[in-house]
């Protein structure tokens, strides 16, 4: 039995998490970190299931009160890491799908897990689809080195560009030579109209209320386009991949960073 704590429970993906949780017979929810609710439990509060589960402020007193396997976090970037971080600090295995974590942040992530023998999955998408779709344009950008990604999500969300365009870039650079795209004169009448430059591909953050989660990887070649495309459209699509996640964090004493690694 996985004994499970959620960070962020009120939230679309928590609340979410909250049910994938009930749902499994291997799975038990012990304890949520909430910046609210701090000493109530789950059945107290509005909304939450009818769960008897305590609700801690402070992540670091609730690893410390509570014995639990795994942390789902699914917070914000800056708390989520610090979640994070004291949770492999208190042997508690990370699960997480909060992005906007930096570089210099997953290094010090891959540092404490190699100290500690503990294992950590950050997915950038837990969404099997998703993952298909970087994978796919990674073999595409092999053949057609022009490539933009445009990721398009709901106006609650912070960090732009999306961790899912993030990887899908990370990806792409590494199957194909640095290419400076577009025309070498080329001027922005309006700053950010050309979008993020990554590696020289262009990256563009749609937000708007209405959108759930999607993304479009458009290739262009000479008379032709190849476009690979993504869409969640609802926060269920993320579950299997916890799920995946949660079972394959137990096994390992490393940060793996992409669901793509454990499929
Ligand atoms: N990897 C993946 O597949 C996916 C990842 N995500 C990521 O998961 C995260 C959560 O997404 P989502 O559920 O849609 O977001 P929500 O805004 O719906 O939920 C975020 C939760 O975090 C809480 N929170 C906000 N600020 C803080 C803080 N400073 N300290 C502690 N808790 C805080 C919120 O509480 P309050 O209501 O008080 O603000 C809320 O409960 C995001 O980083 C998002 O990018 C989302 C979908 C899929
Ligand atoms: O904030 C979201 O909603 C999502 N965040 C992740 C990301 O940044 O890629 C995953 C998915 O796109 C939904």
């Amino acid at each position: 039995m996985k004994r499970i704590i959620i960070a962020g429970p009120r939230g679309k993906m928590g609340s979410e998490a909250i049910k994938l949780v009930q749902s499994q017979e291997d799975m038990h929810l012990v304890a949520c970190i909430d910046r609210r609710n701090n000493g109530r439990t789950l059945q107290d509060v509005e909304g939450l299931p009818n769960l008897e589960v305590p609700i801690f402020e402070d992540a670091v007193e609730c690893f410390s009160e509570i014995e639990a396997d795994i942390l789902i976090e699914l917070t914000v970037p800056e708390q989520g890491y610090k979640h994070t971080k004291a949770a492999m600090e208190h042997g508690i295995r990370p699960v997480v799908g909060t992005t906007g974590f930096t570089e210099e942040q997953l290094d010090e992530l891959r540092w404490l897990a190699s100290e500690r023998k503990i294992g950590c999955i950050i997915a950038p998408n837990f969404a099997i689809g998703a993952v298909l779709m970087m994978k796919f344009s990674q073999i595409a950008a092999q053949y057609f080195p022009d490539v933009d990604i445009i990721e398009k999500h709901h106006d609650n969300k912070l960090d732009a560009p999306s961790g899912t365009a993030v990887k899908t870039a990370e990806m792409i650079k590494a199957s194909r030579e640095y290419k400076e795209q577009g025309h070498a004169k080329e001027k922005e009448i309006y700053p950010g109209a050309r979008g993020a430059d990554y590696d020289g591909m262009r990256i563009h953050s749609v937000r708007l209320p209405g959108l759930v989660a999607h993304q479009e990887v458009i290739f262009g070649s000479a008379g032709q386009t190849l476009t690979i495309k993504h869409d969640s459209i609802n926060r269920n699509s993320f579950m299997e991949g916890i799920k995946l996640a949660s079972d394959k964090v137990m096994e390992i004493e490393e940060v793996i960073y992409g669901l793509e690694n454990v499929l």
